[in-house]
């Protein structure tokens, strides 16, 4: 597969019937595009995972990037980190993103560990890990099975691991969710998208992407056993969240990689 990125014009044209939004080749082929464009601070949040990792990761432990896509978060990761500091993980549903992103980071990152698996974050079987993202993928799981995940999430990382959640989300206020909306769509515009393009998308992601509101989040990172939890990053809809389990907040060392 070549791995050319195009822009993403894929609800450009009126459709007659609007399908279902999916990661199939059409998707794989414009994503970078498509998720810059489309997800506000989607690069301030990668370029934040290396300093979260050096001030919560144990050296040397596994990191999980739980709907990887094509494998951003690793990317990000090798960037900031050296090779021996952590092992990178990234699943995804999709055979297509997998593909990508197994070409990329080899390509990208040969020094690093890394390995991108095919799988459902849903029942995989996590090994023991120091680190785990998720970032914008919780929000496609229905909404019946995300609590079950996030146990068992918790369940997988180490006494001091670290989870980034970062989310679309809904806010409670129903005046305050329509005008961020109304921004977000701003937003799209700003970026080039045209109002068929942000309707037809809409449409699209309708019962796929499912947002929940910051305290529904909070609510289930404590009762999936995280002791704290902080909403550390929102613009517009769009927000990102550390938990923590056990002593990961209070034992962190500002000036190196934890080493224990
Ligand atoms: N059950 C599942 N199991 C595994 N993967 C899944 C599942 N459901 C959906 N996915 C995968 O979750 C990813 C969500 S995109 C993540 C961006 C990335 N994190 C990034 O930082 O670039 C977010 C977005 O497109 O808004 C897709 O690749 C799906 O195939
Ligand atoms: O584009 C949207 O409307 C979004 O909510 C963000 C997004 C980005 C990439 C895939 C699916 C949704």
């Amino acid at each position: 597969m070549s791995d050319a990125s195009y822009r993403d014009a894929i609800f450009s044209t009126p459709l007659d019937r609007v399908a279902r939004f999916s990661f199939d080749e059409q998707v794989v082929a414009c994503f970078p595009d498509m998720i810059r464009r489309s997800v506000p601070g989607y690069g301030q949040i990668l370029g934040m995972l290396g300093l979260i990792a050096r001030r919560h990761l144990r050296h040397g432990a596994r990191v999980y990037d739980l709907g990887c896509s094509l494998g951003a978060g690793g990317l990000s990761l090798a960037g900031q980190l050296p090779p021996e500091a952590f092992r990178y993980v990234g699943v995804d549903l999709s055979p297509a993103m997998v593909t990508r992103a197994r070409e990329t980071l080899d390509t990208e990152c040969p020094d690093h560990a890394i390995q991108v698996m095919e799988g459902d974050i849903r029942t995989l079987d996590y090994e023991p890990a120091g680190m785990i993202v998720l970032n914008f993928t919780l929000q496609f799981l229905p909404p019946a099975d995300r609590e079950a995940v996030m146990g068992r999430l918790f369940a997988a990382l180490e006494p001091g691991g670290v989870l980034v959640l970062s989310e679309k989300i809904r806010a409670e206020d129903e005046e305050e969710n329509a005008w961020l909306v109304e921004r977000y769509h701003d937003f799209k515009r700003a970026n080039g998208y045209s109002d068929m393009e942000i309707s037809q998308k809409r449409t699209a992601l309708e019962n796929v992407l499912v947002p929940d509101t910051l305290a529904e989040h909070h609510a289930r990172l404590g009762r999936s056993g995280f002791s704290r939890a902080h909403t550390w990053f929102q613009l517009l809809n769009f927000a990102s969240l550390v938990a923590f389990k056990d002593e990961a907040f209070k034992d962190a060392d500002p000036s190196a990689p934890r080493e224990d």
